[in-house]
């Protein structure tokens, strides 16, 4: 195997600049507590960012896509063709993606992994993997050259958002069939059977979702010789957009750029990430929580606390865009509100 760069060191959080923004928070003209959430992701990203009061620079978001061999099996709502007519859809501009990143001035790129249906697309990164991987419930669905491809085209997609000094990485992904590779996926590195994890994806019928659940109760038996060993779990299971999204979260963690994770199939993603490189945890945070029912257990197993649950279920990384906003409110509230001192506002309850 080539170089296993996944394995190297992550950057450090920034304690002192996190314990700062804890005692900042404790000083501004509100009772203690009373902003939840928003108090604790500003003096999060402090320590990530190295500064008592952090700011948002500009978001990149990558969408990562890639076609699922499993699918033969008829695991999905919708053919496998419309992975790769979406990915028109995000470069022409009319995908959810596409408006949510024109509407926040972040910057989008799109990486075709690998799909079913010929010539690289303009304007989208091609890596040509393969037709997809292979089917899951007959063998790996990928070699160890294709997901170690896959890892590294992670990293490359991080390395282009740090030349623009993008200050924060949402990894989003398109792949029919990919809720069945993310359960398959969860289930094996958290021990569960298909019924845990198992959803209706684009919208499968309760005959459907039964099938579903077979056929991931069956590839699991088929690789539960091959161990749980995480890059060897990822190649089994994965997808070429999922070993993308897990290489990207952990090159991020190792430059010190702040994720924002999005629904079931990325925090299936990140799972992976901090099984290979569990010092990339602290970089992860959560947008939203998924409709897919699957995805609260993976996201309790990261202890992640989401930040939005709006019914979503789409993917693309539009949880993660829509928190987006909140993420920079948090800090312009963090950074912009009054101490008691500053405003001669008595800190004491009566
Ligand atoms: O992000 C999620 O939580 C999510 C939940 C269900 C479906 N999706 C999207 O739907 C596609 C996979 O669904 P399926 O039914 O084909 O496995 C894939 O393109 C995902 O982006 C995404
Ligand atoms: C139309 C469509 C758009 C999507 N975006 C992400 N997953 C998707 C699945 C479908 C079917």
């Amino acid at each position: 195997m080539n170089e296993q760069w996944w394995l190297a060191a992550c950057q450090p959080v920034d304690h002192v600049a996190r314990q700062k923004a804890g005692q900042r928070q404790a000083r501004l003209t509100k009772p203690s507590g009373s902003l939840g959430r928003l108090e604790s992701l500003a003096v999060e990203l402090a320590g990530l960012q190295g500064r008592e009061c952090p700011h948002l620079e500009q978001p990149w978001i990558a969408v990562f896509a890639g076609d699922h061999g499993v699918v033969a099996e008829g695991v999905s709502a919708y053919p496998q063709a419309v992975t790769r007519q979406m990915l028109h859809n995000f470069v022409a501009g009319g995908a959810a993606i596409s408006v949510l990143a024109h509407q926040l001035q972040a910057r989008l790129e799109v990486i075709d992994l690998g799909t079913v249906g010929g010539e690289p697309l303009g304007g989208v990164h091609s890596y040509a993997l393969g037709p997809g991987t292979a089917n899951f419930t007959q063998g790996p669905a990928m070699s160890v050259a294709q997901c170690v491809a896959a890892l590294d085209a992670g990293r490359a997609s991080v390395e282009r958002a740090r030349q623009v000094c993008a200050g924060l990485y949402i990894g989003g992904e398109m792949g029919i069939g990919n809720t069945t590779a993310a359960a398959a996926l969860g289930c094996a590195l958290l021990d569960l059977p298909a019924l845990a994890l198992t959803g209706p994806g684009t919208g499968l019928d309760a005959a459907g979702l039964s099938h579903k659940q077979r056929v991931i109760d069956s590839a699991l038996l088929l690789h539960q010789h091959a161990g749980s060993e995480p890059f060897e779990v990822l190649r089994r299971l994965g997808g070429f957009e999922i070993a993308a999204l897990a290489g990207a979260f952990v090159a991020c963690a190792q430059h010190g750029l702040p994720v924002l994770v999005d629904g079931f199939i990325t925090t299936v993603a990140a799972l992976c990430a901090v099984r290979l490189n569990p010092a990339c945890r602290p970089w992860l945070l959560f947008g939203h929580r998924s409709a897919e029912p699957g995805h609260a257990l993976v996201l309790q197993a990261l202890k992640a606390e989401p930040l939005l649950d709006l019914g979503l279920r789409l993917g693309e990384g539009s949880g993660a865009a829509l928190a987006v906003p909140l993420l920079r409110l948090a800090c312009s509230l963090h950074g912009g509100m009054a101490t008691f001192e500053e405003a001669q506002v008595s800190d004491r309850p009566a």
